[in-house]
């Protein structure tokens, strides 16, 4: 019998980016530099798509910490509601904008409020 301890935890978003990269190189293969990336020569090709590799990754753990935002601020919500109060607290939210757009500006407001739409409501 093995030890669960004794094996690698292949996570979700690990297993996810690995079938990802094995179908997109599948697909490839019979395509030009250009038609794969855009380039117009193999080496920038080659830049580009180990480049796209590692922003998928990315991506996958920038959903996975949205995910964890959104469970935590349930949590938040949960509380404040059963303790008589409201789902909203619209302060905190102008904090959260505020910390947003000074890292990010303009943007990173948008982004903030799509954050907290997806966080707002859930319970
Ligand atoms: O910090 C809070 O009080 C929360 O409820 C969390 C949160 C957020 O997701 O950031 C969500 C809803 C509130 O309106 C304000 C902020």
């Amino acid at each position: 019998m093995t030890t669960p301890t004794a094996e690698k935890t292949v996570t979700t978003a690990e297993k996810t980016a690995t079938d990802r990269a094995v179908t997109d190189r599948a697909a490839a293969a019979d395509k030009t530099a250009t038609e794969r990336t855009g380039a117009r020569t193999e080496e920038a090709a080659g830049v580009i798509s180990g480049a796209r590799e590692r922003i998928d990754a990315l991506d996958d753990r920038i959903i996975g910490l949205v995910q964890e935002r959104m469970a935590v601020s349930a949590v938040i919500q949960q509380a404040r509601i059963e303790s008589g109060g409201r789902r909203v607290n619209l302060s905190r939210e102008m904090e959260v904008l505020a910390h947003y757009s000074d890292a990010l500006g303009k943007p990173g407001t948008a982004l903030a409020m799509t954050l907290l739409e997806l966080c707002r409501g859930r319970v």
